[in-house]
């Protein structure tokens, strides 16, 4: 029987109806769900099949000392669903009651999986998870549906539990460009705290004030200068690396790629080899499911200039390419900076949702919403990269009216205290010390807050931090004892085998290469400006032949174009390559997704595939349009000259590319490179000066023209199978790809230290 369930939740009354947050641990801690669910009862119209599902709210009607007010905010939140009730199965009311209530999350789009189709089966298999992960049972395949096996295994696998803790952390950088050699900055004055397993810290401040960097120093990806940061007690180890997820801000996604696709092939180079490639697969499923990313699977991405998924989508599939190595330690640079109030709120869930399954997270966040704010476990909020606060997010404002600075106005915690860590306290009461800093001199100021500096009101509450929080942060981190299954991991259990094999990272990167850059080579702009530049060759040299020297003298010129067309069109296409790819690259390789020769290998040769089947379209057009010589091996030997050309000047492309790795340099020391290689060719000018006469050997052009001059009319003397230019071209080919993969080499040193 289906019954419409009308949900909502209200604060008023001390009542609330059905539960829509995933975050019901909190509000209704374990111990109290059962008597929130034996309240719950259903009243039904039979004939209407409505139904509404009430039951006392326990823990909302909790008074929270934010400035004298309650956290009883009229809030409501409502939706309709439908649900079948009849398939709940459980005889145990509590159950039940919480089988109802999750699918009501799910409905209500807040619960991180997909309920569009629920069947009795998949409501116990997900609410029996906990019970589940807590047995540590295998999964009984044969019982289930592959689907809701895979959601299991995923949390069921277990995590190392890893508590950090930093302790007076500093950073400090050289700035370039001062004139004093040794001028530098602090960004980090000696930061504090801990983040456990299973909790979410927020990392909060205004622009600037230090939260990335404190993110990066946490994560090992950058040294601290002084300080402490520990894992379960250790410092930082290179076997750290793979049990440590960072999103970053701007994560780079290939956009052309769909969601499914981007973490099939993650899934496949980064899960270890001890998974078949159907698991892994698998894996990749399952990280969509638990991120709600099911209804765009076969999306792509998108980005600046083709649309694709949503923002928050986005930075789902960038959170996804992390848990599906199932990191102990998840680090997230903004990830809810750009999206609305409500995404950003199941951004943050599901962090919560992450956290729970053991994972330690730590997070940074520029303006959350109040409801945001609220469901953070620890707070640390730095202004001008020094703790102004360290503590619970919920004790936050309590601290600040402790030390006389309190709202004057009604205002959303999170920006209240940006406010504070920006110095700025309009409509905020002003703690007496700080009033004694007010010059009374200084009358043109409307308020004694105004006349106070951004510096005074920072140095006020830097020494607030210090007197009354730093030193009782510093004994709670050396109080820490270890807890039980810290001691149990002390031993930093084995890492388990890397990703995938060279061939099998060879074989992924060729086939996800050919997928994201089909698109580009196959574009129709791209194919029309090779046919019609085809045609209007073929109609230029329509029928040519080679009757007179005049005539002859026009194929060469047809001759020489091609070998100019094709050496010039594969070139700048190459160019590209590297340095558009370079932040993709970084981010893999810094986390060992792949050996640098697999991708390289794998790039070059999708590129090959891709960049040979214009060039022979646009050689057939041209050569029977114009009548070159109509003959078989005149015609393969031609299709084989242009292809070397191509593959010679993809080469030297690359090898720029990666020489600068920024576009505008490279393409304008490509065109300078052409225009010498063109000029030197042997069609401008015969007699070349002796001294720069050496150029026409490095010129792809000069080989290309001189073996294309030969199949056409066997001339040329000495090397008069062209044995010389075959050879110049090989030569080519090799060195400027041994030259790019070893800049590429370079640039992985230069950006990694
Ligand atoms: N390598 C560097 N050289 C010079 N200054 C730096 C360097 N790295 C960071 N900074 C400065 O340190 C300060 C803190 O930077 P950080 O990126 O950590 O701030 P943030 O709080 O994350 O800011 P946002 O919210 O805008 O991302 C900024 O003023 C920044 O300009």
């Amino acid at each position: 029987m289906e019954q419409e369930l009308v949900l909502s939740k209200s604060f008023d009354k001390n009542e609330a109806v059905i539960m829509q947050n995933i975050d019901e641990d909190e509000i209704f801690p374990p111990e109290k769900t059962s008597s929130v669910f034996c309240t719950s009862k259903i009243e039904g119209n039979k004939k209407t099949k409505k139904g509404l599902i009430k039951m006392r709210s326990l823990d909302f009607a909790k008074e929270s000392p934010i400035h004298g007010t309650s956290l009883r905010h009229a809030r409501s939140f409502s939706s309709h669903f439908l649900i079948n009730i009849d398939e709940i199965m459980s005889d145990d009311d509590n159950e039940k009651g919480v089988l109802i209530s999750q699918t009501a999350s799910g409905k209500m789009g807040i619960f991180p999986y997909d309920q569009s189709s629920i069947t009795s089966q998949s409501i116990s298999d997900d609410m029996t998870l906990e019970n589940t992960r807590k047995k540590k049972t295998s999964c009984p395949m044969e019982q289930e549906d592959e689907d809701s096996c895979s959601w299991r295994r995923i949390q069921i696998e277990p995590t190392l539990r890893i508590r950090l803790k930093f302790q007076d952390v500093k950073y400090t950088v050289a700035l370039k460009g001062e004139k004093h050699s040794d001028a530098e900055k602090c960004i980090l004055q000696g930061v504090s705290g801990s983040a456990c397993p299973g909790e979410v810290l927020a990392l909060m401040g205004p622009s600037g004030g230090g939260k990335t960097t404190l993110l990066k120093l946490l994560s090992g990806k950058v040294k601290n200068d002084s300080g402490m940061i520990t894992y379960n007690d250790q410092p930082y180890n290179k076997s750290l690396k793979q049990r440590i997820g960072f999103v970053l801000q701007d994560d780079v996604v290939f956009p052309h790629l769909t969601v499914k696709e981007t973490l099939t092939y993650a899934a496949l180079l980064r899960l270890p080899n001890t998974l078949s490639k159907e698991q892994k697969k698998e894996r990749a499923i399952s990280v969509i499911n638990e991120l709600g990313l099911e209804r765009c699977q076969d999306t792509i991405i998108g980005g600046a200039f083709v649309r694709g998924i949503s923002g928050g989508e986005r930075k789902r599939v960038c959170i996804g390419n992390e848990i599906l190595l199932n990191p102990s330690l998840l680090f997230l640079d903004e990830p809810t900076s750009g999206l609305d109030s409500t995404t950003a709120l199941r951004i943050v869930q599901m962090l919560h949702n992450i956290a729970r399954a053991g994972k330690t997270v730590v997070t940074t966040l520029h303006q959350p919403s109040s409801r945001l704010f609220s469901t953070f476990d620890k707070l640390i909020l730095l202004g001008q990269g020094c703790s102004l606060y360290s503590g619970k997010a919920s004790e936050a404002m309590l601290y600040f009216s402790s030390i006389g600075c309190s709202p004057l106005i009604a205002m959303n915690p999170a920006e209240f205290l940006i406010d504070l860590a920006n110095g700025n306290i309009k409509d905020k009461s002003i703690p007496s010390d700080l009033e004694n800093k007010y010059l009374p001199g200084n009358h043109h100021f409307k308020s004694k807050n105004e006349g106070l500096s951004s510096a005074d009101v920072h140095e006020y509450f830097v020494g607030a931090y210090e007197s009354r929080v730093a030193n009782k942060e510093k004994t709670k981190l050396l109080n820490h004892r270890l807890i039980e299954e810290d001691s149990e991991v002390q031993s930093w259990p084995k890492l388990r085998d890397s990703g995938a094999t060279w061939n099998q990272q060879f074989s992924i990167l060729f086939t996800r290469g050919i997928k994201e850059r089909s698109h580009e080579y196959f574009s129709s702009l791209r194919i029309i400006q090779v046919l019609a530049t085809a045609i209007i060759v073929g109609l230029l040299w329509w029928h040519s032949d080679t009757s007179s020297p005049k005539m002859v003298a026009d194929q060469e010129g047809l001759l020489f174009f091609i070998s100019v067309f094709w050496a010039f069109f594969p070139l700048f296409a190459a160019i590209f390559t590297f340095p558009q790819e370079r932040a993709m690259l970084v981010k893999e390789r810094s986390v060992n997704m792949y050996k640098l020769s697999a991708y390289f290998v794998a790039r070059i040769t999708t590129d090959l595939l891709l960049d040979l089947v214009l060039p022979v379209i646009f050689l057939v057009i041209v050569y029977f349009m114009v009548g070159l010589k109509l003959t078989f091996p005149a015609f393969s030997l031609t299709l084989v000259t242009v292809l070397l050309s191509i593959i010679a000047a993809q080469g030297l492309g690359l090898a720029i590319g990666a020489a600068f790795m920024d576009v505008k340099k490279a393409t304008t020391f490509a065109s300078v490179t052409l225009m010498t290689f063109m000029l030197s060719g042997g069609f401008f000018v015969q007699e070349v000066p002796r001294f720069i006469s050496w150029v026409r050997y490095i010129s792809i052009n000069y080989h290309t023209y001189r073996l294309l001059l030969k199949i056409q009319y066997n001339s040329l003397g000495s090397s008069k199978y062209g044995g010389v230019e075959v050879g110049a071209m090989l030569v080519m080919i090799i060195g400027y790809r041994l030259l790019a993969y070893f800049l590429l080499k370079k640039m992985k040193l230069r950006t990694t230290t």
